[in-house]
């Protein structure tokens, strides 16, 4: 596992015909850590992140610093991953083949991702989904994605994702269609795949009560500028810029009676996410009677 790669965004700009969109933006992912992009709708988390992964289109304008260990990489790279990074995007359904069996679209990634032949492709596939929270991956694998729920189907694409043991996870908005259990699924699965000693993780959301539950670290976006940077735990106490103050009380204000910050590492006043369960397999638009995971 690759772990050891600093990642840092220097004055990144990007403009679009003339128009800027991102201003001077900074960002510093240490090895482990995870960080939280944090930022109200159109405040330029996505146009970061593609940036960062090398995938903004030939019509933006792309300035600043990239640098992974201290090694400057050009904005602009030919078509393929960004090297040590893997990323997972809100949309699963468009990132799986919804007509194909997930063995046949898994055991081959793998396979390529980690230039192995099919019978360790096998046994590396198995290990990542049961790593993403599944305790039944043969029951996974026969499955197409249309019969998964939107959380397990994120869950696969994690796991896929980890098949390239990146050194930076980047998560954009993974959990924000989700119900709160699976929300619950894909957050914990986010906290065992990276971490110290793991993948960094840059976490994309507009949820501060998600992010302070699995990150060490914030950055806060507003209209295209970092209007906040730092320890989670430091910016929840004291927010400096009034859009982060505004996003913390919003958050306190969501808390439950039940809230209890003692919750594992839930943050005071914020609110917890409820505990976990697996939900049912689908077929077509109908649940079916056993849940995935559960024993066949
Ligand atoms: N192709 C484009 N042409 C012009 N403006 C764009 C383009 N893509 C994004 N923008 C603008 O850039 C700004 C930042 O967009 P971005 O998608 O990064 O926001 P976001 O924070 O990810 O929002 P959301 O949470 O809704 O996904 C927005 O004002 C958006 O309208």
């Amino acid at each position: 596992m690759r772990s050891a790669a600093r990642v840092e965004v220097g004055d990144l700009e990007v403009s679009v015909a003339g128009q800027p969109l991102l201003h001077r933006v900074d960002l510093r992912v240490q090895p482990g850590q995870r960080v939280a992009l944090l930022g109200a709708s159109g405040s330029g988390k996505s146009l970061t992140v593609l940036a960062l992964l090398g995938l903004l289109g030939p019509q933006f304008r792309v300035q600043g610093t990239l640098r992974v260990d201290g090694r400057e990489l050009p904005w602009r790279q030919a078509p393929g991953r960004r090297p040590g990074m893997a990323a997972v995007f809100q949309d699963s359904q468009a990132a799986l083949n919804p007509v194909v069996r997930l063995d046949r679209q898994l055991l081959p990634a793998v396979a390529r991702r980690r230039r192995t032949g099919a019978a360790e492709a096998g046994r590396v596939v198995a290990e990542l989904l049961r790593e993403v929270g599944f305790e039944d991956p043969e029951r996974i694998l026969h499955a197409h994605p249309s019969q998964l729920s939107g959380g397990q189907r994120q869950r696969v694409c994690l796991a896929l994702a980890m098949a390239a043991s990146p050194d930076l996870l980047v998560a954009d908005e993974p959990t924000t269609a989700l119900d709160m259990i699976s929300q619950r699924q894909v957050v914990e699965a986010l906290r065992r795949c990276t971490g110290p000693g793991r993948s960094a993780l840059l976490f994309i959301t507009h949820d501060l009560a998600v992010a302070a539950d699995l990150c060490d670290a914030v950055v806060v976006l507003e209209q295209g500028r970092v209007v906040e940077a730092g320890p989670m735990q430091q910016v929840l106490r004291s927010p400096r810029a009034a859009f982060t103050a505004a996003l913390v009380a919003a958050a306190r204000a969501g808390l439950r009676p039940a809230a209890a910050p003692q919750e594992r590492n839930l943050r005071p006043g914020l609110r917890p996410v409820v505990a976990p369960q697996e939900p049912e397999l689908r077929t077509g638009s109908r649940p079916v009677a056993a849940p995935l995971g559960a024993a066949s």
